[in-house]
């Protein structure tokens, strides 16, 4: 049955997998909407990035779970935590059960402002916010998030090898689909969003009417 949204935030959850263009995405709405956004991937990064400076290994759990405690939302340096490396030591930490329960927790009092929110990552739409106005699940093929990736290390004047990009992709995949405690998929109400052949105006736009019918209808898909 349709819920009213009368009064209620706009909260906008959006999923997918590595390089699919969420984070793009996230930052084009939440400026469009004027909401603030979290992209919960950062908060992953951070414990990684702390227990990868400490010289300690990425599945020490005591240390592991004090990382987890001491990410502060406000001071999450998306420059200093971007590297690729960091990256694939956020997708291991975050298989462990209580780091994700101290970051969930966090995220949630995000999400729970009363301005609304977007936030983008992996479980928002099934475990972070199962209740948020709007769901997106954004996809894109393999080859086109490895292609994306390479574009963008080369716009920062960097290398990369297409093949190795890719095989990082899929093994990262496997990583976040294949984990027992909150993997990625996409909610059973979710709104797909492949954005293969989109370029980020198209996928902007596509995303914009979906929140737009939704919040014009003024009910919960
Ligand atoms: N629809 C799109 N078409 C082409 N490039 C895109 C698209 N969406 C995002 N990108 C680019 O792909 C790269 C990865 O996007 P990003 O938003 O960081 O992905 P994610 O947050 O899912 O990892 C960025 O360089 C971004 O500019
Ligand atoms: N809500 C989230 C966000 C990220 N993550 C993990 O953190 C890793 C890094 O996330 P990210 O969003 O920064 O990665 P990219 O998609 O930007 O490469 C992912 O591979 C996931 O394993 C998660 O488990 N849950």
């Amino acid at each position: 049955m349709a819920t009213p949204l009368a009064a209620s935030p706009l909260v906008i959850a959006i999923d997918g997998p590595a390089a699919s263009g969420k984070g793009t995405l996230a930052r084009r709405l939440a400026d469009y909407y004027h909401l603030p956004h979290l992209d919960t991937g950062l908060t992953y990064r951070a414990v990684a990035h702390m227990l990868l400076t400490k010289g300690w290994p990425l599945g020490d759990m005591p240390h592991a779970v004090e990382a987890a405690n001491l990410v502060d939302l406000s001071r999450l340096d998306r420059t200093a935590l971007s590297a690729h490396a960091v990256g694939e030591a956020a997708s291991k930490v975050a298989v462990i059960a209580e780091v994700r329960r101290i970051l969930v927790d966090k995220q949630r009092a995000f999400a729970a402002q009363p301005s609304g929110a977007v936030l983008d990552g992996r479980d928002i739409g099934t475990v972070v916010c199962p209740h948020a106005t709007v769901k997106l699940y954004v996809t894109a093929s393999a080859e086109v998030r490895a292609r994306r990736r390479l574009a963008e290390i080369e716009a920062k004047d960097g290398t990369g090898d297409f093949a190795t990009i890719l095989a990082d992709i899929e093994r990262r995949d496997e990583r976040d689909m294949g984990r027992a405690d909150s993997p990625l998929r996409p909610a059973a109400d979710a709104h797909l969003l492949d954005t293969s052949e989109m370029d980020i105006e198209a996928a902007f736009l596509a995303a914009r009417t979906i929140v737009d019918d939704i919040v014009a209808t003024g009910s919960e898909a």
